[in-house]
Order: C-alpha cells, then structure tokens, then sequence
C-alpha cells in the first residue's frame, strides 16, 4: 500500500520506517528541510535505537522515500498525521497549529477516497475540528489512530504494540458490516496497513473519535499520576525513615499495582507526559469536569516538587551551592534517547548554577543537543573529564553506563565521594563500602549520616 506520513519527528520518523519495514511504500513529508535532507540519505534526525537500519533499509528496498513537497503525498491511499502538538505557549492546552496547517498543505493533495489517519496526540473534539478543514471532500473518511510508543524503545513498540486503537466515525457500531462481520472502509483500510501486526495477534480496538482522543490522553495521565504517587510516597519515606525502593518493590509485586512506573526518583518529563497532563487538564476544565482537573494539577506539581527536593538535597548536601563544583550525570529526559524536552536532568542542572554552583553536565548522547541552549552549564563528552574535581556528583538520568560506575574508580576523579542519585539506581552499600555518602530521595533511611562537609 501507498502511505503517506506527514511529520518526521520522533514518532513519524519511527512510524514511517517501520510501515516500509511491513511492506508499504512509504513517503515521510515534513517542513524541515534539514530533517528531510538527512532522512533522504538514511541518517536518523535523532538518536533512536534500531532506526538507522530501518532508514538503511528502507533507502536499498526504495520503499522508503521523504520530501518536503505535499504533493509527492498524493497517490498515497492513506495519509498519516503525526507533526507535533506541543503546549501552547500562551495556556496549559495542546498547541494545534502545526496539525491545522498539516491537514491544510495536505487537502489539494488528497485522491478520492484517500484516508486521513491521526496519530499524534491531540485534545477531545480536534477531529471534528479537523472534520470541518476537509468538509469539502466527503469521499475523504477520518480516523485517529493514537500511538502508545516509548521513546528508546520506539521501533519494537511500533512492530510489537500492545494494542492498536482506531478511532472512526460512529465507533465499533458502524466500523463493521452487521451481516457478515468484515470491516468498512477506514477500519478495513488501517486493518491493511496493519496486517502483518494484527495477523501475530495485536488486538486491535475499535471505538469512536471521542473516546480514541481520550484512550490515549487518559493513558499517559495514569503513567504519570502513577510516577507521582510514587515520589509523594518517597517524600513520607524520607520523614519516616523508610527506604521508598523497598517499599515499591513490595507494592509492584501484587499484579493488582505492577511494577512498572513505580521508581521513585526526580520525576517525568519529555516532550509528552508533561504536555500532556496539562492539556488532558485543560481539557477537563473546559468540559467542566473538576476532579480530572484538579488531580492532574496535583500530579504535575508533585512532579516539579522533586526537582526542587533535589536541588534542597544538593544543597544541603554541599553546605550551600555557591562556588561548589557538581557533575551532572545525565542531560536528556530518560535514557536511551538524546531528546531533551523538558528534560528534569537539564532543569535541575540549571537551578544548580542559577544558585552558584559550577556544574559541568555529561550524558552519552544528549550533549550536542543541550550546550547551545544552556550556556550557563559547562557540558563535557567524557564522564571522566566531567567527574575530576567534583564536590557533589548527581546522577540525574540513569544511563547504563552510569548505573555500571565503580566507586573506586569514581572516587578517584572526585574531590568529595557525595553521590545524590536521584534516580534511586546504585547500590548505596557498595558505594558506601569505597567511602561514599550516598543519598536518593525516599530513601533517607537506609544511608549513612553525611560527615561534616569542609568548605574547599
Ligand atoms: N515522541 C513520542 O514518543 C511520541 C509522540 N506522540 C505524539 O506525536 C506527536 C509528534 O510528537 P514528536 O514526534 O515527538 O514531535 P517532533 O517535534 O519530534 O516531530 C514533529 C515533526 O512535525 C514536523 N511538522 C511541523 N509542522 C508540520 C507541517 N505543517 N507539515 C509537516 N510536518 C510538520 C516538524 O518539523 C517535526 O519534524 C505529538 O502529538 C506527540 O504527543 C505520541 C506517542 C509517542
Ligand atoms: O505519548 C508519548 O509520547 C509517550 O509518552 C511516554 O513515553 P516517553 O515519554 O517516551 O517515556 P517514558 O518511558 O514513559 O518515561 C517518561 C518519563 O517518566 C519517567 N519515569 C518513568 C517511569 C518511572 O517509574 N519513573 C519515572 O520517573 C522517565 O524518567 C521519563 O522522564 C509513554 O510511556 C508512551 O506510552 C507514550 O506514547
């Protein structure tokens, strides 16, 4: 099948590789021209494992190809929409200009019958939005099809998904033909697309608009409301004296509550769960429904008070910030990604030299994306070199390499041997054991008191 996908980010990018890994014939479209240029010749834009041999792929078989000209789209049978829908600038809500302009550039273009298929995330009542944009081409059927990848581990969430969601005019009702049961229209369309992946048993979810919009919405919001039950719980762990990773182990072994987003540390940030919640909260207040409004504000803040726990621990930690010198381990928002979007690693290093620290920021991928945008910060490659001297160490995005450090090695780089890992990964008692005071939040319990800090 011919396909289309209309913004090359983190998520088309994957989405348009893997489709050409399936079979399709598929055409990448976005306004970068630089991104475009570097995906034409195989080279991911970013860093995302398994995508460059995808790209690779995808430009030997010729069933890969991007552009910047809309009309390169137009004999695709199904057009996916994936550009970007960041917060808005001005409100808590979902910028939708780029999804307007996308559907727009797109219309002259479309063939009849040809799909329009949204994946990117979007507020509850944007594809009726959308509707009115392509009122003039009925022949034109609507989904949205939202997207459940993990940046990191994108492209086997996209071959391997837990489920696939369509969201289509009239919901299950009229997705399908009451007398035989075969799919209509934009279903069975997707149900092509999708075919090798619903043939290895990928259920597959039939709903309306509405509810497709909000599966994905209420999906990332219970993610992070779990994230920050975990690090509100780490905060009464440190004023009782319990060990918060002891006590979430023990949780996330009732099936009931799973393990998964269950780590306490300095909380969730990227380019979606943050946006998101704030935009599933403006979506709530605007549908007048306060709880979901207020919970996800008690969710959003409790995952900005850890980044301020950190810095007060950092401080304290220090005896004062002013003049210290710190090593930042970690700069993107997780990892196994270069992408910084309101990366909490990046946050915190910058209270760190707003309050007269010297800090030097090392990650294994994000340093060419973060050093321009933060001239404050002294960004280093080499973790060794960023590590020589240090007074404080923060581990601030768990990295393997990081959780892999020796603390002997470690130890003899350093000034001071103080780790503040705050994302609760090392083991304090084999750090402890090299001389080190280790400390993470909620788990105040279980370190050794620091020792008397000198002022160098
Ligand atoms: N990053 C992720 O892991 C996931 C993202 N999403 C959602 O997917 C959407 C895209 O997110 P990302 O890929 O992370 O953003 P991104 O910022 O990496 O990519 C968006 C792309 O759209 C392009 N673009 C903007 N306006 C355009 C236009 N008019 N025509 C063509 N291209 C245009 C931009 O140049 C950019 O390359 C968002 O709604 C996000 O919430 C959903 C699931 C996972
Ligand atoms: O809508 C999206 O874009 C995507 O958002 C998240 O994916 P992603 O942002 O790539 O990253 P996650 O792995 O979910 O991590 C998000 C943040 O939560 C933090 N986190 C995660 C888990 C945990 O236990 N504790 C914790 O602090 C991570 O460090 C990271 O900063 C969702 O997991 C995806 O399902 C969704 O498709």
């Amino acid at each position: 099948m011919k396909i289309s996908v209309i913004g090359c980010g983190y998520l088309g990018a994957v989405h348009a590789a893997t489709l050409a890994s399936m079979g399709h014939t598929v055409v990448g479209i976005d306004v970068d021209a630089g991104k475009v240029d570097r995906l034409a010749r195989g080279l991911p834009p970013f860093f995302e494992p398994g995508l460059d041999e995808l790209l690779r792929d995808g430009r030997t078989t010729g069933r890969l190809t991007f552009s910047t000209e809309f009309a390169d789209a137009a004999d695709a049978q199904v057009h996916f929409l994936c550009v970007g829908t960041p917060q808005s600038k001005t409100s808590d809500g979902a910028d939708l200009s780029f999804l307007v302009s996308a559907a727009e550039a797109l219309l002259p273009h479309l063939a009849r019958g040809a799909a329009v298929v949204g994946k990117s995330t979007v507020p509850v009542g944007t594809v009726d939005m959308l509707r009115g944009i392509l009122a003039g081409r009925p022949d034109v059927p609507l989904a949205w099809n939202p997207e459940f990848l993990r940046q990191g581990t994108a492209v086997k969430d996209s071959l391997v998904p837990d489920r696939l969601v369509y969201g289509v005019e009239g919901g299950k009702a009229a997705a399908f033909n009451p007398a035989t049961g075969a799919p209509r229209a934009v279903t069975a369309a997707l149900d092509a697309v999708y075919e090798p992946l619903l043939n290895a048993g990928i259920p597959r979810l039939v709903c309306n608009f509405a509810t497709a919009e909000l599966i994905k919405s209420a999906a990332n919001a219970f993610l992070a409301t779990k994230v920050s039950f975990i690090n509100a719980v780490s905060e009464l762990c440190d004023a009782s004296g319990a060990d918060v990773t002891e006590l979430s182990e023990a949780m996330g072994m009732d099936p009931r509550i799973g393990s998964r987003y269950l780590h306490a540390g300095l909380g969730f940030g990227g380019g979606c769960l943050p946006k998101d919640i704030r935009s599933f909260r403006s979506q709530a207040s605007a549908l007048g429904v306060g709880s979901v409004d207020d919970w996800m504000g008690v969710v959003d803040s409790i995952n900005l008070h850890q980044r301020s726990r950190t810095v007060d621990l950092a401080a304290e930690l220090c005896g004062g910030l002013a003049g210290r010198s710190v090593t930042v381990l970690g700069a993107s928002f997780k990892p196994e990604t270069d992408d910084t979007r309101d990366s909490p690693a990046l946050d915190v290093a910058a209270r760190l030299a707003a309050a007269g620290a010297h800090v030097t920021v090392t990650d294994p991928k994000a340093v060419n994306h973060a050093w321009m945008r933060y001239p404050q910060l002294r960004f280093e490659a080499s973790t060794e070199r960023a590590l020589e001297g240090a007074e404080l160490v923060l581990l601030l995005t768990e990295w393997d390499e990081y959780r892999r450090l020796s603390p002997s090695a470690v130890g003899g780089l350093v000034r001071r041997r103080v780790v503040l890992d705050a994302r609760n990964v090392l083991d304090p008692a084999a750090w402890e054991a090299e001389g080190w005071t280790v400390r993470g939040p909620g788990r105040a319990g279980s370190t050794v008191r620091l020792a008397e800090i000198p002022h160098f």
